[in-house]
């Protein structure tokens, strides 16, 4: 063996050991990093979930029962005012079916062929003699140019008595005077009132406002849903104006608190609903045209019945159009609006195109010169998209034969910030152009008119305060923050 030959056998013997001593030496420090990962991971989450509380039981649990398979009740009546619900895409209560569609999942039938009959309503018998329903083929040529949209083949008018048919009239109900209503309503603000206005006042007329008090003021005026920026605003106009006019006495403090609230809820919008019609009908005139638009659940169909009262009440014509086509019994529920004031509806079956039912409810309307349509929407679609869409294709349509004065938006007061993502939302499908907020009788959160009207810019119009038909008052800002205040 050659000198140079053990030299490399050496020379290899020492790599071999130094590349075995580097591995065992990445091996240990492996094992260690991942240990102590472990470590460091499982006390943050256990701080998370656990947060110190231990539940002394399980979740209770009970069977759905046998009532799964049967169809789900109309569940109006119970109704829960849970805050922070719905989204778009959701109910804004329990939902009321367990089907949901889309637009696209809607059978369209062969052209030429005849929808079959709607089943029957149940103030058929009391109109036998009906006069005979308008041909709809008639209607083809005006038509929208949307394909997707057989409007003559989908929507069966159905006539309702109007108060010149004889039999009729004595169904109709008494409407009350609109006049004067918000302060007829006044009471029905009073959850909102006992919070809010009240807690305000204690804190600004007890006077010598030092920085607590502030954060207080803050604090109900955020607790009643006005939002972080109006908030903001109104607090810091408040301590200017009651530094800069030297405000000391308690009535002082209730004058500008009044004044600055009021101000706030932007006492110069236009807040007119626009639903009188373009011109006189029966001389060549159009109707108005009013859409109702909203989550499922906020009121719409309520609302669009209200209004449909006031109108008749104003002594003018109404048609309504029922486009909630996702729901038979939202459908009945504008009919029976509908027939207690004597306003001729137009529907679709359920799964009907709502965009040809409004379609349809408009050239209706234009055919028998009413004054006003008014179209009650379906809220209720899996995806803000599909929301979209529909919303979208109605109001296209309809513009196709008409314009479109109006378009009003619910909002459930009830559901606090979340009516103002739903805002935002319908905002960004149609122009909404007023918006209604129902259900201000049962929330001591009336702020939310603050902020909804502050995102969207547009003014609240009407306001719903009890489930009566005639519990729909326009939104005046005075009369509002006295209701408040008082
Ligand atoms: N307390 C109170 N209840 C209201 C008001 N407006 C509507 N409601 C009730 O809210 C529930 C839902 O109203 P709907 O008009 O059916 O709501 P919608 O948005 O049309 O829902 P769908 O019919 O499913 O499309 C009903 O029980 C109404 O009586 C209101 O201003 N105050």
């Amino acid at each position: 063996m050659t000198t140079s030959t053990v030299i490399l056998i050496i020379v290899a013997v020492v790599l071999v050991l130094a590349i075995a001593v580097i591995a065992g030496v990445v091996l240990n420090r492996r094992r260690r990093i991942s240990l102590s990962e472990r470590d460091d991971s499982a006390a943050p989450t256990e701080a998370v979930k656990g947060g110190g509380y231990r539940a002394g039981g399980g979740i209770s649990l009970s069977s759905g029962g046998p009532t799964t398979a049967a169809p789900p009740e109309h569940p109006a009546g119970e109704r829960t005012e849970v805050e922070g619900q719905p989204g778009v895409g959701d109910d804004a209560a329990v939902p009321r079916d367990t089907e949901r569609r889309g637009i696209v999942d809607v059978q369209l039938p062969d052209g030429g062929t005849t929808t079959e009959e709607p089943p029957a309503q149940p103030e058929a018998p009391e109109k036998p003699s009906e006069p005979e329903q308008p041909e709809a083929p008639e209607k083809a040529p005006e038509a929208p140019a949307e394909p997707e949209v057989p409007v003559q083949e989908r929507v069966e008018p159905v006539p309702e008595p109007t108060p010149a048919e004889p039999g009729a009239a004595e169904e109709i109900e008494e409407i009350e005077p609109t006049a004067g209503r918000l302060e007829r309503l006044r009471g029905r603000l009073s959850r909102s009132r006992s919070t809010f206005g009240q807690g305000l006042l204690g804190l600004l007329g007890a006077g010598d406002l030092d920085e607590d008090s502030w954060e207080e003021i803050e604090d109900t005026l955020l607790m009643a849903d006005l939002g972080a920026a109006t908030t903001t605003e109104i607090t810091e106009r408040l301590r200017t104006e009651i530094a800069s006019r030297g405000i000391r006495t308690p009535e002082q403090a209730r004058a500008l608190l009044r004044e600055v609230l009021v101000d706030t809820l932007g006492p110069d919008m236009e807040r007119a609903v626009r639903a009188l019609p373009h011109g006189d009908p029966a001389d060549g005139g159009k109707p108005a045209v009013v859409l109702v638009v909203g989550v499922n659940g906020t009121g719409k169909t309520t609302t669009t019945g209200k209004l449909a009262r006031v109108l008749v009440a104003d002594g003018r014509t109404v048609l309504l159009g029922a486009a909630d086509t996702f729901r038979a019994a939202a459908v009945e529920q504008l009919a029976t609006w509908g027939h207690r004031v004597g306003a001729e509806v137009v529907r679709g079956k359920e799964g009907a195109d709502p965009a040809s039912v409004a379609f349809e409810a408009v050239s209706r309307g234009s055919d028998t010169a009413v004054d006003a349509v008014l179209v009650d929407t379906a809220g209720r679609l899996h995806t803000k998209t599909g929301l979209m869409d529909e919303l979208g294709k109605v109001k296209r349509v309809v513009e196709k034969k008409a314009q479109v004065d109006e378009v009003l938006l619910v909002l459930d007061a009830t559901t606090g910030q979340n009516g103002l993502t739903q805002a935002r939302v319908f905002s960004e499908v149609v122009d909404v152009t007023g918006i209604v907020l129902t259900k201000l009788d049962g929330t001591a959160k009336g702020g939310i008119v603050f902020q909804v009207q502050r995102e969207l810019g547009v003014p609240v119009k009407l306001v719903g305060l009890g489930e009566g038909p005639d519990d729909l008052a326009p939104f005046e800002p005075g009369a509002f923050v006295d209701a408040l205040l008082d």
